[in-house]
């Protein structure tokens, strides 16, 4: 099939490289020159495992181009994907502009019948704008669909190429057998709804995966008061299979392009309704006091952390992706700044883009864990990097002016430190301290 993909962020780029890879002539579009240009030389604008090397593969093969012009593209193509951003207004709602900017401009370009599908995430009843709005600048019939996209960053390409599921919301047969054909090379559970409930089940599945998140970081704060470990106690649970595993992590929240944005947002599609989405609005508020454990747990083991250095593990919201969107990094950072301390931070791979959306000038940025490391008061670790996993503990002793290490992701196990004299305070499981007070865990800044 000839598919043009509008937007090359990480859904348009995946699915695009995708559905090149599955034999599909695939043209990706973006506004943005430079973006193009980077992926005409074949070069990825993000860090996402595997992607590079299927773009050559199949750019050499000639089934995935890369341009700036929208009409040509559609006009080229069978079936049109959506995949610009929806990011956050102030107040929380999905801002659709991109979405609705790309729909004026496929519309302004249909030549023929076409089947326009959305793969962004947006709220319920957006694609019958689109409709709306493609109807009002061409005459030539086409069709829209719905199907959202539920991969995740650091392992995209897998989660495109072995999804748990594909959902397909369209009205017309003709819709639903062409995108059933498209997809079923990806999985056999392709779910065919209606358009507004696939744009339901994307948020719902968001709120939900964020809702298990924040119910497990409270159990970590409470096992903290209580004695318990809550990598047992999220072990013990999982093995229910009505409860699952997955998403049992604690740390200190969620970060990321879509769980704080798609939460707010869908608050805000309940509230248009007068409907008070109370659980969701408590997810929120645990998520964004969770990430100030870390502070609690410095000020527990330092007192004034003015003058004192931190060391910084961790600036991305998740190992293995350069994206630093809503990464509980900058609160973090921010709140030890206010108290006077100073910062070095290190990221395998995230650095720049962080510097490029933090403020403040007073962050030491560092080349290596080490350099962040070396005479630093204390040391957080904030993203689960497999690199900082490779350090032992005894060599962080090693580094560190005074043995503290908060580890805001449990990387390390009890028996990882029983070598070292570190003052270790994870998240949700018993402090190795030497003496050092106890702490109140859930606390507003
Ligand atoms: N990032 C994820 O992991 C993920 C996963 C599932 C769903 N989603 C959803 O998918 C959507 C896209 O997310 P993203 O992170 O890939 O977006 P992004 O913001 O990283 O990228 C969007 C791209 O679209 C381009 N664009 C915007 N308007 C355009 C236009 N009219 N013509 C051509 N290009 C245009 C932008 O220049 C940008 O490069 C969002 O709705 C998001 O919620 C994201
Ligand atoms: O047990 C867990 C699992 C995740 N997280 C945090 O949750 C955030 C999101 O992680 P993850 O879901 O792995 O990454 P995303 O790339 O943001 O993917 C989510 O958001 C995407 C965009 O909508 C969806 O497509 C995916 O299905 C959904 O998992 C990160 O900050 C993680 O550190 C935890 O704290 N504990």
């Amino acid at each position: 099939m000839r598919l043009a993909v509008i937007g090359t962020g990480y859904v348009g780029l995946v699915s695009g490289v995708c559905f090149s890879d599955l034999g599909n002539d695939v043209v990706c579009v973006d506004k943005l020159e430079n973006k193009v240009d980077m992926l005409l030389q074949g070069i990825s604008p993000i860090y996402e495992p595997g992607l590079e090397e299927l773009i050559h593969k199949n750019k050499e093969q000639g089934r995935l181009n890369f341009t700036t012009n929208l009409a040509e593209a559609v006009q080229k193509s069978e079936i049109i994907i959506i995949a610009v951003g929806t990011p956050s207004l102030p107040n929380g709602q999905a801002n659709l502009s991109f979405i609705e900017d790309a729909a004026k401009e496929i519309g302004q370009s249909l030549n023929n019948f076409k089947i326009i599908v959305t793969k962004s995430t947006v709220p319920v009843g957006t694609n019958e704008k689109i409709k709306q709005i493609i109807s009002k600048y061409s005459q030539f019939p086409f069709e829209i669909a719905s199907v959202p996209e539920f991969l995740r960053e650091g392992t995209a390409v897998q989660d495109t190429l072995h999804p748990d599921r594909i959902i397909i919301g369209a009205t017309s047969d003709y819709a639903k057998e062409k995108l059933i054909k498209l997809h079923s090379p990806l999985s056999e559970n392709i779910l065919v709804t209606d358009i507004r409930s696939a744009e339901m089940i994307k948020y719902a599945s968001n709120a939900f995966l964020a809702t298990k998140i924040s119910f497990i970081n409270e159990i970590a704060n409470i096992c903290e008061k209580v004695g318990a470990d809550i990598t047992q106690v999220a072990s013990g649970m999982g093995y229910d299979k009505r409860i699952g595993s997955s998403f049992l992590k604690a740390g200190i929240g969620y970060g990321g392009s879509c769980f704080p944005k798609d939460t707010q947002a869908l608050i805000q599609i309940a509230g248009q309704m007068d409907y008070d989405f109370k659980l969701l609005k408590s997810v929120v508020e645990v998520n964004h006091e969770q990430r100030f454990n870390i502070i609690r747990k410095l000020e527990a083991l330092l007192g004034d952390l003015s003058e004192r250095t931190i060391a910084i593990w961790g600036l991305s919201f998740k190992p293995e992706t350069d994206d630093v969107r809503d990464a509980p990094a900058f609160e973090i950072i921010n709140a030890l700044l206010q108290r006077g301390a100073k910062v070095r931070a290190y990221d395998p791979i995230a650095t720049e883009n962080f510097k490029k959306c933090f403020t403040r000038e007073e962050v030491q940025y560092c080349l290596g864990a080490q350099e962040a490391a070396v005479q630093a008061d204390a040391l957080c670790i904030l993203t689960e990097w497999s690199e900082f996993k490779n350090i032992s503990p005894e060599m962080i002793e090693s580094w560190l002016t005074e043995p503290n290490l908060i580890d805001g992701r449990n990387i390390y196990s009890q028996e990882d430190l029983a070598k070292t004299k570190l003052n270790y305070y994870s998240i949700g499981r018993p402090n190795l301290n030497k003496g050092v007070k106890e702490i109140e865990p859930v606390l507003l800044l």
